[in-house]
Order: C-alpha cells, then sequence, then structure tokens
C-alpha cells in the first residue's frame, strides 16, 4: 500500500501531567505516515482523489490548539481516530515526541499504529 507521510509537524497544545504544565502551552512534534492509494490521484493528476497533507495538517493543528490532555497517550490515541474518521483513512502510523519533557534526552514521547494497511 502507498503512504502518504507528514513529518516534523510542531503544535502547540496543553499537555502534561503535572500541576505547572496545566497552565501553559507546549510544543509537540508530530511525524505520521498514512495508507492510502495513491494511484487514482496520480491517474487523475487530482488533488481531490489524493489524501491532501495539507488539509490533514491544519486539522491536526485545531485539534491540538483545542485539546488539554495529561498524557501523550492520549493526544496520540485521540487524534488518531479523529484522522481516521474524518478523512477515511484505513491504517495510520503516528509518533508524537515531547521534545522538553527529559532535558538530557533530545525528544520522548509515544508511536501508535492503528487499523489495517
Ligand atoms: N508515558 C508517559 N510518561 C510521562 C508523560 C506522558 O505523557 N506519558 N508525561 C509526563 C509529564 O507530563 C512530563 O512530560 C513533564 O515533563 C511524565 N511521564
Amino acid at each position: 500500500m502507498d503512504r502518504v507521510f507528514i513529518e516534523g509537524l510542531e503544535v502547540d497544545t496543553v499537555i502534561g501531567a503535572y500541576d505547572w504544565e496545566r497552565g501553559i502551552r507546549q510544543c509537540l512534534r508530530l511525524d505520521l505516515s498514512f495508507a492510502w492509494d495513491n494511484r487514482p490521484a496520480a491517474a487523475g493528476d487530482d488533488l481531490t482523489l489524493a489524501l491532501d497533507y495539507a488539509s490533514v495538517s491544519s486539522r491536526i493543528q485545531v485539534f491540538a490548539e483545542q485539546a488539554q490532555f495529561q498524557l501523550v497517550e492520549t493526544f496520540a490515541e485521540r487524534l488518531a481516530q479523529e484522522l481516521m474518521d474524518e478523512f477515511k483513512i484505513t491504517w495510520l502510523r503516528l509518533k508524537v515526541t515531547k521534545p522538553g519533557a527529559v532535558p538530557a534526552a533530545s525528544g520522548v514521547g509515544v508511536e501508535i499504529e492503528r487499523g489495517c494497511r
């Protein structure tokens, strides 16, 4: 199956389990890959048949603006469900990195796969 991907998408959101994190916004870095049959879009050179990575990125930004989760696990799970429902995506891989969370690490977070390829 073909893929469409979005790498290094940075979003601001309320995220964190500690009290000091509930009143601030922090950056998350997202890497996503989606199963998508790219042949129809390519055959017609037609964006309406493609999984539009710009539209998906905009939807993710709106989701992050409104989200207020404690765990990156919850952020990842809810976002995955939203994207699969809205864009009719059958499979995705989503990596959520919280860059500043562990100072000695360049990033920590979670990676999930949902759906069937
Ligand atoms: N598996 C997780 N571990 C931790 C999380 C998390 O979301 N998932 N969150 C925190 C704190 O919010 C931390 O990021 C603050 O720096 C700790 N561990």
